[in-house]
């Protein structure tokens, strides 16, 4: 860096102008004069570079371009703010900025999850900061809790509803019964939604965010490979209904916890009481509930998505580098992750070995002693059964003879659950397969 860019601040390159990069553009052109007396030097948007650049920024008089790559080389860039999203050409991109000395802010957390490990041993050889609030619970500072705020805790489990497009979805359907397909596509046309919105309905999204708070929050790798990935796309308005009548909500949730035989990593539906805070998280808000050893739980609840609670983070983390970059004057010292050393002895455990209460919504045969028979596999595998509802059949399962049984069992292995689901669908009195889902009790947020 120059002793030009000194006297001028901190100059900035965003690539991409879509609901982030817009956001992010327009908060740092707003909000110059309050961010200048919090930094104390400018923060100047230099280059903006977008496949195709709106008129808003063409009559800007910012420099544009529709080449990033321009914006990783331009000698008059300080820092690359990389929202372009995906993998091909945002990986490149971010290491050619790295190479040439540039601080990079991503919101990009499949790249994150995926090549952080990459990434962030580039930055570490050129003494750049990779930063990337804005990629995990958007508007949330979660990653800033986890290495500033919690910096004395053992983090013991954290849990949390990290994709808004996902939340919005089980809101809509639960309390205005509206069709999935019509709320997804409400959720993108609000730019909540990946480019690709199978990564938000199929888990994949909360994947990625899951992978980056565990390995902050318990210095492990990045190993999104790792984490069990299930989404939304299978609930149905029936089962938000039966979840409600047992006084459950259905929330699609991360959790990640360390237990002796190693650490949880998970994202699927989940069934949690009404009466917890995250179970009252509405649309496309996100919450964190975070157990440390000190602090006990702390809870953190905002926006997940959209263009100015996701901007909010990435300018914070343009803030942050900027401030250690006018400290040592040439290089900026903010670590990626909230762990200098990570460790290598917790084992992520599979699926099969975790244990969990279960939701079963069991498609019986409309005979007499149904109940019984499948009481009894329960029982035979150790399993109780703490609530039940019988619904008269409707609709298509009517004419089928179909009844939907709803079960909430007592806790058991995820393994003596498979077999026991395979048992009970391969009964006469059984006419498809189960729905399961897991339940989970954060007694008070605070077990
Ligand atoms: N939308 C949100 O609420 C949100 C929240 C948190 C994180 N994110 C992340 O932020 C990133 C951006 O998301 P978005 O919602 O703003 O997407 P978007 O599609 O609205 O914007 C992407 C922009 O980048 C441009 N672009 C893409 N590839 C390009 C290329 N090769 N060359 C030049 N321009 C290119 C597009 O033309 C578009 O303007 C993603 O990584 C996403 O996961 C989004
Ligand atoms: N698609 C993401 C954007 C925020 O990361 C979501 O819905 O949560
Ligand atoms: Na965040």
């Amino acid at each position: 860096m120059s002793q030009d860019s000194e006297k001028q601040g901190l100059r900035i390159g965003i690539c991409g102008h879509g609901t982030v990069g817009g956001g992010t553009f327009n908060l740092l052109r707003s909000k110059a004069s309050e961010i200048k007396r919090r930094v104390g030097m400018d923060l100047e948007v230099v280059h903006v570079a977008t496949r195709r650049p709106s008129a808003e920024l063409k009559a800007s008089g910012v420099h544009y371009s529709t080449d990033v790559f321009e914006v990783a080389r331009n000698p008059e860039v300080d820092l690359v703010v990389e929202l372009i999203g995906g993998f091909e050409p945002a990986l490149e991109l971010v290491l050619y900025a790295i190479e040439n000395g540039k601080h990079v802010v991503t919101a990009n957390k499949a790249l994150i999850a995926v090549h952080g490990n990459t990434i962030f041993e580039a930055a570490r050889k050129k003494g750049v900061v990779v930063a990337y609030e804005s990629a995990v619970a958007g508007g949330i500072p979660i990653i800033k809790a986890l290495r500033e705020g919690l910096a004395a805790n053992s983090i013991q489990w954290l849990a949390g509803i990290i994709n808004g497009t996902s939340n919005f979805i089980l809101t809509e359907m639960g309390e205005r019964k509206r069709d999935f397909p019509e709320v997804l596509k409400e959720a993108q046309e609000l730019g909540y939604a990946e480019a690709d919105p199978t990564f938000d309905v199929e888990g994949i999204d909360a994947a990625h965010k899951l992978t980056i708070l565990a390995a902050n929050a318990f210095g492990i790798a990045l190993e999104f490979d790792r984490v069990y990935t299930e989404g939304i796309s299978h609930i149905t308005t029936a089962d938000i209904s039966y979840a409600e009548e047992l006084g459950y909500r259905i929330k699609h949730l991360g959790i990640t916890r360390v237990t002796d035989a190693g650490v949880e990593l998970r994202v699927h539906p989940t069934l949690i009481s009404e009466n917890t805070l995250i179970a009252n998280v509405h649309g496309v808000m996100n919450a964190v509930v975070v157990k440390g050893d000190s602090a006990g739980s702390t809870l953190y609840y905002g926006a997940g998505a959209g263009a100015e609670a996701t901007a909010s983070s990435v300018v914070a983390d343009i803030i942050d580098i900027a401030r250690t970059w006018r400290e040592s004057r040439t290089q900026a010292t903010i670590p990626p992750l909230a762990f200098n050393k990570l460790r290598n002895d917790l084992r992520i455990l599979d699926i099969s070995e975790i244990e969990s209460e279960y939701y079963l919504r069991i498609p019986a045969r409309d005979k007499v002693g149904v109940m019984a028979k499948i009481s009894q596999v329960l029982t035979n595998y150790g399993i109780n059964i703490e609530a039940v509802i019988q619904k008269e059949p409707h609709g298509d399962d009517a004419e089928r003879g179909i009844v939907p049984v709803v079960i909430l069992t007592s806790r058991t292995s995820e393994n003596t659950m498979d077999v026991a689901i395979g048992v009970i669908e391969g009964l006469d009195e059984v006419g498809g397969s189960i729905m399961r889902i897991r339940v989970e009790q954060f007694d008070g947020e605070d077990n």
